[in-house]
């Protein structure tokens, strides 16, 4: 009998492989991998120097999830290879929104809240008094979502203008769908507690509205990034030098095996064992499993056995995005910055478009007079803009199409890559968090072999699934 099997080898899974032989000395892993690699979305492709990204590509630093990533970083030796992006960067001031024909940057600072700035039609401080004054509803179910919290706190416009396009920006999704649990937790259980945000202040206290508290692994790489006030970073060789850092601990572990290109099947789990069935009928025995699949995937693994949880899993949706990296072989007249994001109700097939040249300019002196762009499209309106069949010429059409207009670029790029990355980000939509809660405590009360992580859960971001791996191997099982 195997010791634990994970199954994947993304982040999720590798996370939990370091955290688990860490804490266990004695213990074996197993990582069994659909595909042919480790890494999952996260690719990051070499090409004549550039990097190209094919998915996620910046970390934020930030909070005790950033923290324990910057501790893992250091942990894998990877802290000589970090580029860091500073908060006085363009890239890190620069984020703009596309709307009426128009591109505007979004508010960076507080004098920013005093101006009045289109798209908006009166300045942001108006606003804040708003979310500061205005009266409570109580909410059934202790979840609305964030779409709707943010227009009844703060106004149609905030919805529209800042917080759908940031959905976009994080999970491709709709702000309308989505619960408010996923980026302002506290904010909704302060107002569900309190008649106004005001009295909050008041009663709870400024400081209750920080993570304060907060037991964050102060690593050298924590102080260096705090000094030196980074935004975000990446990795010189692009964000997959991570997940390869993993892979390669792992490896030298000696407790841990990463079996490529073996995918399961078939899933039965008991009181104290589970059997794995593999895409080549081979069987494996282990004591427990731990996914960090799409909970979707794991829950039709389940569902023949506990239709229930099964059900549960696969209640938790995901989006398609089409990533389309360009390069062009002049300096774009562009305004420097992180990229834009397009508000849904704009209704165009862009999500958004990221400036990578002007983001990590660590490219080597040859390209200097060079643009890399990623345009991501489609999200939770993949199936109103695409077909399942729309190929490379169709996506490629569509990206040109429009960066003729928004951007007013009409030459075509010297290199173009299409992906789409089917069911790539889960959507935390109302009610998350309570379906969270009731597969945990279904695993619980069966006793199933079974843990959770990856991106699925607990946040989208790369800290995020981290700390999930981390997580899970405290918990042990759920
Ligand atoms: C376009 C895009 C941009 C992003 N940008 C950012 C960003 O800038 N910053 C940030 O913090 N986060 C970003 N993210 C999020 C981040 O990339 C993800 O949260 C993270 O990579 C998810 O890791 P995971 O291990 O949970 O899942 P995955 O990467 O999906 O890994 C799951 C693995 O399981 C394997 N697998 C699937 N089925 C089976 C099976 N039956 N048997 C065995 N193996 C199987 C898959 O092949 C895969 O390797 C982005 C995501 C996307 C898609
Ligand atoms: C347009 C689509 C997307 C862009 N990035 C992502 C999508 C779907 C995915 C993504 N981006 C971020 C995260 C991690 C969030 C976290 O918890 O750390 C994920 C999953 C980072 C991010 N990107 C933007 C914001 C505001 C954030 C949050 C954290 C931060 O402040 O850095 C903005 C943004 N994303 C995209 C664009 C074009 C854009 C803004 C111009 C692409």
């Amino acid at each position: 009998m195997s010791g634990t099997v994970v199954l994947g080898a993304g982040l999720g899974g590798l996370s939990f492989a370091h955290y688990y032989l860490k804490r266990f000395p004695k213990e074996t892993v197993t990582i069994l991998e659909a595909s042919e690699r480790v890494g999952g979305w996260m690719r990051s492709i070499k090409k004549n120097g550039l990097i190209i990204e094919k998915g996620p590509r910046s970390i934020r630093p930030r909070g005790l999830p950033g923290a324990n990533t910057l501790q893992l970083v250091q942990d894998l030796a990877l802290s000589e290879q970090i580029v860091a992006i500073p908060s006085n960067h363009p890239a890190a001031l620069n984020r703009m929104i596309y709307v009426n024909g128009e591109l505007h940057r979004l508010p960076n600072n507080v004098m920013s809240l005093f101006k009045k700035q289109p798209p908006f039609s009166q300045p942001l401080y108006k606003y804040l008094l708003n979310f500061l004054t205005s009266a409570t509803k109580p909410i059934p179910e202790n979840d609305e979502s964030i779409y709707s919290f943010v227009n009844r706190k703060f106004g149609i416009e905030v919805a529209d203008y800042l917080i759908s396009p940031l959905i976009c920006g994080i999970c491709a999704g709709d702000a309308k769908e989505i619960s408010v649990r996923f980026l302002m937790d506290s904010l909704f259980e302060k107002d569900q507690r309190h008649g106004t945000m005001l009295q909050a202040f008041v009663i709870d206290g400024l400081s209750s509205f920080g993570k304060k508290g907060e037991d964050v692994p102060k690593s050298d790489l924590y102080q260096k990034a705090a000094k030196e006030k980074w935004s975000i970073f990446s990795f010189k060789d692009g964000i997959e030098v991570l997940p390869q850092g993993l892979e390669r601990w792992l490896k030298k572990e000696q407790r841990c095996s990463i079996v490529l290109n073996k995918q399961c099947k078939q899933l039965e789990l008991s009181k104290n064992a589970a059997k794995v069935t593999l895409s080549d009928k081979s069987e494996i025995r282990a004591k427990h499993v731990v996914s960090s699949l799409p909970a979707s995937k794991i829950g039709n693994l389940v569902k023949k056995q506990y239709p229930i949880l099964g059900d549960l899993l696969n209640s938790i949706p995901t989006v398609t995005v089409a990533v389309v990296n360009l390069e062009y072989d002049k300096k774009l007249p562009i305004k420097p910055g992180f990229g834009f994001l397009v508000p849904p109700k704009e209704n165009l097939p862009i999500l958004g478009v990221i400036f990578d040249s002007c983001c990590f300019e660590h490219y080597p002196n040859e390209f200097e007079n060079r643009t890399l762009l990623t345009v991501m499209l489609g999200g939770r309106w993949y199936d109103k803009y695409f077909d399942r069949s729309s190929g490379d010429e169709e996506i490629l059409n569509i990206t040109f199409k429009h960066l003729a207009t928004i951007l007013n670029v009409k030459e075509r790029p010297v290199f173009a890559d299409v992906s789409v990355l089917e069911n790539c980000i889960p959507q935390y939509i109302v009610g998350h968090v309570k379906q969270v809660k009731e597969i945990r405590k279904f695993v619980h009360e069966h006793d199933l072999p079974l843990s959770l992580c990856g991106s699925s859960y607990d946040g989208v971001g790369i800290n995020d699934v981290i700390l999930s791996a981390k997580n899970a191997v405290e918990r042990g099982s759920g």
